[in-house]
């Protein structure tokens, strides 16, 4: 839905040359939620900027939904007809809501439809409509400096809808909001994506935001993507730095002559004793050392440290079970004496070059 490539953003700042995006491939498939996340600076507004075009990129291309924006953002007066057109498949909202203190809810959300030369009347039905979809029926009256911060976001969210877009970007939609008020309008952001199938691309520093809601994500680092995927194949990467912070699992050995094992459980393993059969199994006693389980996009998913008795070559069969339950297992830690090849199991190796 969302694909970008080798798209670069250079800014001219007081004579020096700030390089924000530096070779951007993103691909955003349809019907996702995607969230870019990253330090600030890292370059996400920028990217989310460019994607719509509100910023010229220096080069590259975004292509949104098939449509070359950057070749229509290219061409002459037309060009920017087409570029509207385009545009309006592409819903955006901000952290800091942008709205018309001056004009009621309802106006605000009318207000991109005025821009598309809409009737008056449709614009009404279609601003209660979506009022009634972001839960604020009651508010069509009411000015933005009488509503909450929760309450500004969903007619953002509203006004974002305004021209049926196929593709939602949101900048920090939830860094002004406490986290209660997160929680709801994230909450709003995963209904829609599933009532409407809203491919949604979000920016954000928080990985709780990720956590919740994302079916993919990217990190970002002085602009460029570092590591991306859905949050299943970060889960299955070893050295992923985004799901170590997803899942963060420590633990040190208790001792020698011991084989500690992360074990990821997504998908159906998550709900198997695996745990429980291995030790009965090959009669082995098993310590856990530290745990992470949380649900992600409505599926259990999580991560476990693990310590056998034994080196690791004494655990390769106890460790081949856990892989053959579909588990994705990495060995934090073999004794010394084990060659690193038989440590790095192929299997782990095949993985991670998925
Ligand atoms: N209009 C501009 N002119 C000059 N430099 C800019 C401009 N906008 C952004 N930059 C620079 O580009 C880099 C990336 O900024 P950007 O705002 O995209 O990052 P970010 O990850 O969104 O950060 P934050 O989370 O703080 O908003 C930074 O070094 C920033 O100073």
């Amino acid at each position: 839905m969302i694909t970008t490539t080798g798209l670069t953003k250079v800014y001219e700042s007081r004579g020096r040359q700030v390089t924000a995006l530096d070779g951007v491939d993103l691909h955003v498939r349809e019907g996702e939620v995607f969230g870019v996340i990253g330090q600030s600076g890292a370059g996400k507004s920028s990217l989310i900027r460019c994607v719509n075009l509100l910023e010229r990129p220096t080069s590259g291309t975004v292509t949104v939904d098939g449509v070359d924006l950057t070749a229509l953002a290219g061409r002459g007066r037309r060009a920017g007809k087409d570029l509207r057109r385009a545009r309006s498949s592409i819903g955006m909202v901000f952290q800091h809501f942008n709205l018309l203190s001056s004009r009621t809810v309802e106006d605000n959300i009318e207000l991109p439809l005025e821009i598309l030369g809409v009737s008056g009347a449709e614009r009404s039905r279609r601003a209660l409509e979506l009022l009634d979809l972001v839960g604020l029926a009651d508010k069509a009256k009411a000015y933005p400096g009488q509503l909450s911060g929760g309450q500004k976001q969903r007619v953002g969210i509203a006004r974002a809808l305004a021209g049926n877009p196929k593709v939602l970007l949101s900048d920090e939609a939830t860094s002004a909001l406490d986290p209660e008020t997160t929680r709801s309008i994230l909450q709003l952001l995963r209904d829609l994506n599933r009532q409407l199938g809203l491919t949604v691309l979000l920016i954000t520093h928080e990985m709780d935001v990720v956590k919740t809601i994302c079916d993919s994500a990217a990190l970002m680092r002085k602009g460029r993507i570092v590591e991306s995927g859905t949050v299943s194949e970060l889960l299955a990467t070893p050295g992923s730095e985004l799901a170590a912070e997803l899942f963060p699992v420590t633990g040190d050995a208790t001792g020698p002559d011991r084989t500690v094992v992360d074990v990821t459980f997504h998908g159906e393993a998550a709900t198997q004793p695996v745990i429980s059969q291995l030790s009965r199994t090959y009669n082995v006693d098993i310590s856990i050392l530290g745990a992470a389980m949380d649900t992600v996009g409505g599926r259990q998913i999580g991560r476990m440290r693990i310590e056998l008795p034994g080196r690791y070559e004494e655990n390769v069969v106890p460790v081949g079970f856990l892989r053959e339950q579909g588990l994705q297992v990495e060995i934090v830690e073999a004794d010394a004496t084990v060659p690193a090849q038989a440590a790095q199991s192929p299997v782990l190796a095949k993985e991670g070059a998925k």
